[in-house]
This record gives structure tokens, sequence and C-alpha cells, in this order.
């Protein structure tokens, strides 16, 4: 038996804003920044890590909300975690006077993100697994029951669920062979931070290309004269064939998404990222039905699974882009996930951050592995960022993410980085 004995809660902050990496339209000075938890086991030489991402200010109450979450996890036995992980999802989100600042959004679920992800990656480490492989090594039975399906059986039961695993089975061995040699496809959007100016812009466009990169993210919104520009500029680099994304991060109005958008067209887009508020799922829609050919994501701050229902189930988005830890964990994602292939929409998460890029490429990978079965219209961000911190990083050849191999979720930080960047106030 494995208990966990105590849980340590740090505020982590890298001074990102210096170099204006992370910039966008609504966010000009990101300090990409971790909620880090540890788990303490009684077994010293097993720990879980897991961290909830910000940008800045307010990674202090995240912090303080891991922190009251620590009585529903110190205690606890691995064991009975992983006995039933849907349980333990319930039991974590359900306390009854937590609840009210939540449920399932806010600060108390970004905590939840962080705290869920540790516990997997205790699991993972425990089994001796990359946590992308304890999962597809799981049966179908064992992951739907890492799921709590309260307020989606409208959309997918569990029996849904694993009838739609039960049909992956087939062919995943090779999947897993296909995955170890050409990893998972991802994009970067390195080059297209708001703050870079044309030249540099022009030069990571280039850069990009010649690390193999066929899809590259800019960031718009701040002001159109400037965009047409800056899209010119990225098209001319990237030729006809390769995919230019644009992300506005919620900036506009629905109606004005939608002219700003055409406005673009001349580009060819692939897809509009965040046009608008995260919440608005019938504004989704209609600059959907706006903007012709150019396809809507949006993901990276959807709150819950009950929202990402509402946007696939109304069909107001093309693209998925789950978040590694604004969700509440793997669990809550693994939900998405099914939600979406059920609707046959196509998950591109988000990275980037700190330790995105390091939790989500196990996300993508079992997307392909055990839910949707297929690379296919799919690439996941990649962000070239602060991987240095971090015990295991995520290693990118040709445009694709390698799967990791250490045990756990990837998510540890170099105790020496986590004392570096510990926020002094
Ligand atoms: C503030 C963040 O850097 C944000 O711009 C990230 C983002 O929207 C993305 O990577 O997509
Ligand atoms: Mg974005």
């Amino acid at each position: 038996m494995t208990k966990i004995t105590a849980m340590r809660v740090l505020d982590v902050r890298f001074p990102t804003s210096q170099s204006l990496d992370g910039s966008d339209a609504m966010n000009p000075d990101p300090d990409y920044s971790a909620a880090y938890v540890i788990l303490d086991t009684d077994n010293d030489k097993l720990k879980g890590h897991g961290l909830t991402f910000t940008i800045g200010r307010g990674n202090e109450i995240c912090c303080a909300a891991i922190k009251a979450m620590e009585h529903l996890v110190v205690g606890l036995e691995l064991e009975w975690i992983a006995a039933d992980m849907g349980r333990f999802w319930r039991h974590v989100t359900s306390d009854s006077q937590l609840r009210w600042i939540g449920p399932d959004k806010g600060a108390i679920h970004l905590a939840t993100g962080a705290v869920v992800n540790a516990a997997w990656d205790l699991w993972a480490k425990a089994e001796g697994k990359p946590l992308w492989k304890l999962v597809a090594d799981m049966s179908p039975e064992e992951l739907v029951r890492t799921i709590d399906f309260r307020y989606l059986t409208d959309c997918i039961t569990l029996d849904e669920a694993l009838a739609l695993l039960r049909e992956k089975e087939a062919g995943k061995a090779e999947r897993i062979r296909t995955l170890q040699q050409e990893g998972y496809p991802c994009y970067t959007t390195s080059a297209g931070w708001l703050g870079y100016d044309d030249a540099k812009l022009r030069r990571l466009c280039q850069e990009a290309i010649d690390q193999g990169f066929n899809h590259v993210k800019l960031k718009v919104g701040r002001d159109l004269a400037d965009d047409k520009r800056r899209v010119t500029i990225a098209r001319e680099v990237l030729g006809p064939d390769r995919k230019l994304m644009i992300d506005a991060n919620q900036v506009w109005e629905v109606d004005q998404a939608i002219d700003w958008v055409n406005a673009l067209a001349f580009a060819k887009p692939w897809f509009i990222e965040e046009p608008t508020s995260p919440d608005d799922v019938e504004g989704h829609r209609k600059i959907r039905e706006g903007i012709g050919a150019v396809k809507v994501a949006t993901g990276e701050m959807c709150q819950n699974r009950v929202l990402f229902k509402q946007f696939i189930m109304r069909g107001a988005i093309d693209v998925v882009q789950i978040d590694s830890c604004r969700l509440g964990g793997v669990n809550e994602i693994l939900a998405v996930m099914l939600m979406a292939a059920k609707y046959k929409l196509v998950v591109c998460p988000h990275a980037g951050g700190v330790g995105l890029c390091e939790y989500v490429q196990h996300l993508s990978m079992i997307d392909y592995l055990c839910i949707s079965g297929s690379k296919e219209g799919r690439v996941t961000e990649y962000v070239d960022h602060l991987h240095e911190h971090f015990v295991d990083p995520c290693v990118v050849k040709n445009a694709a993410y390698m799967p990791p191999s250490l045990p756990g979720f990837s998510i540890e930080m170099k105790p020496e980085s986590l004392e570096q960047y510990r926020f002094r106030g």
C-alpha cells in the first residue's frame, strides 16, 4: 500500500513578459507561471507532481485553492485512487463547501487540474509507465471507469463510450508502433506572438519551416491593418500549402469577429481560435456560420466538460482545444475527447505556457491510440519555451511530439528551477 502523506504547494513564476513571449491581443504581458503541487507518500522514492498554468498575478489564488483541497487527498491510498479513478474524481470535486466556489470552474477547478494530474503522475510512476502508456494499456472497461459521466449522459453514456473504445481496440498495437516511429504531429505558435515585430515574425516563420513545421499559428486582434500585414508576411513565408492558424484570444464581439475574420480570409487561415468569449456557445455558432471556409476553434479557456458538451452538440465549433489543467485533469479530458469522437470533431489541444506541452503530448497520444484512432487533420500545439526546467522535457522531431518513455506525466520540474523561480512576492 502507498499512502499520500503530505501535500506541498509552490508558487512558481517565469518573467516571460520581459521578452513578450506568449503575448496576444488580450494578454500583452504574460509571466508564465505554475501553481505547483507535490504529493508526498510514505515511499520516499514515490511522489506525484502536478501543476496548473496561469500567467502571473492570481497564481497565488490557485496555490491557495490547491491547499484548500489538501484534506481531500492527504491520507488516501494510491490503490484506492487507482481502483476507481472516476470515484476519486467525484471525491475531489464534490467537497460540499468547496463546490460552492465552483462548481467545476474558476480557481478551484484549475486547482483540481493540478491535484488530479498529480495523482495520475503518481499512479503512472508507481506502475513504471509514462502516462500515455498507462492509459493505452487499459481495457475499455478500465478506461471508462476513470470517467465521471455526471451531466454528460444526454451527449454520451458510459455504454456508448465503451462501445466506441471497444471499436478502437482493433489496431491499437499497430498505432503504438506508428507512434513510436513517427510521434504525434504538432504545430508551432512560437513565431506568432503579438509583441514580435515583422522582421522577427518573418525570421521565426522561416525557422519553423526549416524545422519541418507545416502549421503555424499567429496572434491577431489588436489592429486590423497590422493583422493584414502580419498574415501576409506569414503566408508569403509559409507558401500556399502550409496551414496558417489565427488566434484572437477572445477580444472580439460576435459580429466584429465575423467581419475581422472575413477581412483576413485572403490569407486562407485554417481556423480562428477563441474569436469571442469562451462561454458563448451561440456566439461561436453564429461566427461559424458567418466566416465561410475558416474553421472555428476554442477550448483553452473552456471551463468544464458541460460547456464543451454544448459547443460540441450545438455545432458551435469545428476544432476542440482541450487544455491539460483548465479542465479538472485527465479524467475530465478523457470525457471531452470521447464526446468529440462521437461527434466526429478533431481534438487539437492547447499547449505552450509552462508545462502544457509536457502534459498535452500524453493526452493527444491517448486520443490517437484509444479514442479517435486517427492523426488525420489533428495537430497539437507546441511552443518552444521553458522546457529546460523539466526533468523529462518533451521531445519534438520533424514537427511531432515523440512519445515520452520515463514513468509519469512528464510534469516534474527540476528542484533547482522550482527554487530559482519560486515567487517571492
Ligand atoms: C497568454 C498565452 O500565451 C496565450 O496567448 C496562449 C494561447 O492563446 C495559445 O497558445 O493558443
Ligand atoms: Mg490560444
